[in-house]
């Protein structure tokens, strides 16, 4: 992490220096102590012999100078020598803390072998693990016992031009339930995601865990745990402290800071959203930005199956935060289809913990979002007959419930359409609904699959079909880099249909030859940056950028704000241009 700009000079006064510049101050680079921890300009043996002089790090450093490219294959080839993901995990999150550049640089030229470690499958582990092989902080921890103190707390956060915040309570985290203070893997994986996919410079980001206890016992009990050992407080402490936090935001870093709400549990995650909405700059990725992907899927999906999106029957197992998320912008896509929002609910059915959502259900547990979908039917609950009964053409898991899509459930999809569609996309990996190789496998490789957590390809009668990932990745750093970028300060839910829109319009005809409602993984880059392209131009039609004047050429205006690696000094210490 950088300091703020003051530390990182040496203003040197010596008369030597005065004479060389012509009695001018001269502003020399930090000093090699301060140079060495500090990760934002740290670059290890990159350092030439003439900046080795000027920091005095001669002897410091062994006499060899290793560029850039050579150092990104030092890094993997350490990382290949690792057996376990999780000592990938670790050795990577180190280089971001020695070398912040180096880190980046592996990061976007090796996006796709690198994705599974940062980020998901490999995450949660790190999230299970995150107090024992916790080693340097990152982001800032705030606990429940800090009320009245929230603002003061942000501005020991070493930079002060913050404008997005990734916050968890880490209550749900992917599907892992709640991991209490270890939920912090989440929000400084999905801020790694922002620099390396969309190019958000990272100084502009702070990743946040708010601790309001953990009902998770094993973490109470477990000596290396890093958060408090309480039970989650709810009610109005709750509500206050998430309250102070918000203001506190707007306070220090401005109206326009995006605060992208990560892996809060249900049943706060629905009403934070709609209490912060309309007065603060800040979406839910796991009702939102997974809805966005979801759809993007769908849509790319009917260019296989030849159907119109409201000429489907969706079927979600599950009806939390990522399902309900994903049939509200259906709804929203049919209804900009023409289709009447009553007519496009008839089409989407769910499924929850306690079985089909049926308007009076003996059951209960129908909560007022899932309502809007509760239908007049039988009182099912066991996912082989619904599918049987219902003939979904798409079935989408979001319920974290490993293999609940059988064997009989997979087939009796193929049973039913020529092309199902079938998402697994709860993670980790072993939280998903089906793998691909069974989807693939049970439908005689006939299903148009995607998973939220990466799967290889799978090859059946010498075809080989690839996976997409349905994963929230693809839509949140391009959303979050044109919110920065244009300077918006409220965040429509149309924002993710937009999103939804530009990712399916990227699947080109070569991917959904070969099974891909997605474009490759190491397309992601060109694929955040079209979708910001889009908003940007969205953001400006709709009056919702305030950066003024309308930029006219939005795609230099975007590339002007992008990190790079080799920038300056000056910049690389905060003087951006944001
Ligand atoms: N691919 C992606 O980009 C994303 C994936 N996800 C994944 O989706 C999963 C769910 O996340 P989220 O929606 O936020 O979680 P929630 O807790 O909000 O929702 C989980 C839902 O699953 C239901 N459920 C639990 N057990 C069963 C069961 N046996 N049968 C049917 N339904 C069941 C719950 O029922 P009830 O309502 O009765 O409790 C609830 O509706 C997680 O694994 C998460 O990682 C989430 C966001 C993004
Ligand atoms: C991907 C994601 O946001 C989740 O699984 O929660
Ligand atoms: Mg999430």
């Amino acid at each position: 992490m950088g300091q703020s700009n003051e530390k990182f000079y040496c203003e040197c006064r010596s008369k030597k220096d005065k004479n060389k510049n012509g009695g001018q101050t001269k502003k020399l680079l930090m000093k090699s102590s301060e140079y060495l921890y500090n990760p934002r300009v740290c670059k290890g043996l990159a350092v030439s012999t003439r900046e080795r002089e000027e920091m005095e790090l001669r002897g410091i450093l062994p006499p060899a100078v290793r560029c850039r490219n050579l150092q990104v294959k030092a890094v993997i080839q350490n990382l290949d020598r690792f057996e376990e993901n999780l000592s990938k995990y670790i050795y990577l999150r180190n280089l971001q803390d020695f070398d912040e550049e180096l880190f980046y640089k592996v990061m976007m030229e090796h996006t796709e072998k690198l994705m599974p470690i940062v980020y998901t499958p490999t995450v949660g582990l790190a999230c299970i693990k995150y107090s024992t092989i916790f080693h340097r902080p990152r982001g800032i921890f705030l606990t429940v016992h800090d009320g009245g103190r929230i603002h003061h707390i942000l501005g020991n956060w070493p930079e002060r031009n913050v404008k997005a915040i990734v916050v968890t309570d880490g209550e749900r985290i992917l599907g892992l339930g709640d991991l209490g203070a270890n939920g912090m893997g989440i929000p400084v994986g999905k801020l790694a995601l922002y620099t390396a996919l969309a190019g958000i410079p990272p100084e502009l980001t702070l990743p946040v865990t708010i601790d309001f206890g953990t009902n998770n016992q094993k973490l109470i009990e477990d000596p290396f745990y890093i958060g408090l050992r309480q039970k989650r407080v709810k009610g109005p402490e709750y509500n206050d402290l998430m309250d102070e936090f918000m203001e506190a935001v707007v306070q220090r870093y401005g109206r326009s800071c995006l605060i992208q709400f990560e892996d809060f549990g249900n049943h706060n995650a629905f009403r934070l959203l709609e209490k912060y909405k309309p007065n603060y700059c800040t979406f839910n990725d796991d009702i939102q930005g997974t809805a966005s992907v979801a759809v993007a899927g769908i849509l790319a999906s009917l260019k296989i199956t030849g159907l119109k999106l409201a000429q489907n029957i969706f079927l979600f197992q599950g009806a939390g935060e990522a399902a309900l998320g994903t049939a509200n912008l259906l709804v929203m896509a049919m209804e900009q289809d023409g289709v009447q929002s009553e007519e496009a609910m008839k089409k989407i059915w769910l499924i929850d913990s306690k079985g089909l959502i049926v308007k009076n259900r003996p059951t209960g547990g129908i909560t007022e979002h899932k309502a809007r979908f509760a239908k007049d039917y039988q009182n099912l609950t066991s996912l082989e007959e619904i599918v049987k009964s219902i003939k979904p053409t798409v079935l989408i898991g979001a319920s974290a419930q490993r293999g609940v899509f059988t064997e009989n459930v997979l087939q009796t999809m193929a049973n039913n359409h020529k092309q199902p569609v079938i998402f697994a996309l709860s993670n980790p990996t072993d939280k998903a609904e089906c793998t691909a190789s069974d989807a693939y496998i049970h439908t005689e490789g006939r299903c148009v699959f995607a998973s939220g957590s990466p799967f290889e390809p799978v090859t059946i009668n010498e075809k080989t079909h690839y996976p997409g990932q349905g994963n929230n990745a693809y839509i949140f750093p391009g959303v979050a880099f044109a919110i920065m970028a244009c300077g918006v300060h409220y965040v429509s839910d149309e924002v993710f249909l937009v999103s939804a829109k530009a990712l399916a319009d990227q699947v080109r005809k070569e991917h959904l030859a070969e099974g891909r409602v997605y474009p490759p993984l190491k397309k992601i880059h060109d694929v955040s940056f079209n979708i910001a392209i889009k908003l940007t131009q969205y953001f400006y039609a709709e009056d919702f950028a305030t950066r003024r004047p309308e930029p006219h050429d939005k795609i230099a205006f975007l590339r002007s704000k992008q990190y790079n690696y080799a920038r300056p000094l000056s910049i690389k210490l905060g003087r951006h241009p944001y």
